[in-house]
């Protein structure tokens, strides 16, 4: 190991069942070779079958964790999860600007895939208002993005409507993306605010066993753009490594079932992706 491993930050949850939150996050932040770090913002109850209970950690617990990574490490990209309340997103952003941490990756989880509250709903202004402004980049899937913007998302077209409100958010770029539909193909569409348009597109895997997928793909992310890779080779390791920790399954637990993270870097496995289109100028062109 070099000396001079990138090192990440993660602020989440955790996820006792092991499938989604800072323990995703770990996961995959060790598979892609960086150090990762933590910050909990509440502990969940949680198995593959659901959330039994959310105890939000108290305000002056966040602070002193933020504090003692902050004081210590260099951190090259951060990942924020599920924060739970205004007090700890406001945190949250104080710290970022603090510490001038760049690379801020804001996965917006608001509701887990069995339909518990995971952000209060008085909190989503302050994430719009707080920390959308210092995101590198926001990972909404559709029902996040549906909320966030008060637009319904049923065609392509209403994709980039939502991630033109958002962006008009003050964040950099956006990915929507695109599980919850169920079209043959999954496309999570990446928008930045220079106009530029991604869509990475891959066969979509019929399963039930997609609990954290959200969580990894944000981690994976943000600990490829810690390694200073440009955001659309990032997001394209991302994808594969999610087409592949959903496509060669582990089967645990009796619920959604979590992905598997060591079968991205195992030997054999096909890239089986990925379609990327690519529109520059994609407002300026008026195509919106
Ligand atoms: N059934 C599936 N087959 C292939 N990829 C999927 C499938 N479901 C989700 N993904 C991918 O997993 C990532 C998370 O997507 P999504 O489920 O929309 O987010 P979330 O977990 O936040 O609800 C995206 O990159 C998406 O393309
Ligand atoms: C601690 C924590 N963070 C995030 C999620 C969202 O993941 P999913 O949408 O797969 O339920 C979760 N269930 N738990």
């Amino acid at each position: 190991m070099s000396d001079s491993m990138p090192c990440v930050l993660t602020i989440a949850g955790s996820d006792s069942g092991g499938g989604a939150g800072i323990q995703a996050d770990i996961k995959s932040f060790q598979e892609r070779d960086v150090f990762g770090t933590s910050v909990i913002t509440a502990i969940t109850a949680q198995n593959t079958c659901g959330v039994q209970g959310v105890y939000p950690v108290e305000a002056k617990a966040v602070q002193q964790q933020l504090q003692s990574v902050g004081e210590d490490f260099f951190i090259s990209a951060v990942k924020t999860g599920m924060l739970f309340n205004t007090d700890t997103i406001a945190l949250v952003a104080n710290a970022i600007s603090e510490y001038r941490w760049k690379n801020i990756v804001v996965d917006p989880v608001m509701v887990s895939t069995s339909g518990h509250i995971l952000l209060e709903e008085e909190a989503i202004d302050t994430l719009k208002t707080k920390l959308f402004p210092l995101a590198r980049i926001v990972t909404p899937n559709i029902p996040e993005a549906e909320h966030l913007t008060g637009l319904k998302i049923e065609k392509d077209i209403d994709i980039l409507k939502a991630a033109e409100r958002i962006l008009s958010m003050g964040v950099k770029s956006v990915l929507i993306k695109g599980g919850h539909k169920k079209d043959e193909y999954v496309e999570d569409v990446y928008v930045d605010e220079k106009g530029v348009c991604i869509r990475f597109s891959s066969k979509r895997i019929d399963t039930k066993n997609t609990h954290g997928t959200g969580c990894t793909f944000s981690a994976v992310l943000t600990a490829e753009l810690g390694k200073r890779n440009n955001i659309d080779e990032a997001l394209m390791t991302s994808k594969r490594y999610i087409q592949s920790a959903i496509e060669n399954v582990i089967s645990l637990g009796h619920g959604h079932g979590p992905t598997n993270h060591g079968a991205y870097r195992k030997k054999g496995i096909k890239e089986r992706i990925i379609s990327v289109q690519e529109t520059i100028d994609l407002f300026h062109n008026g195509d919106s």
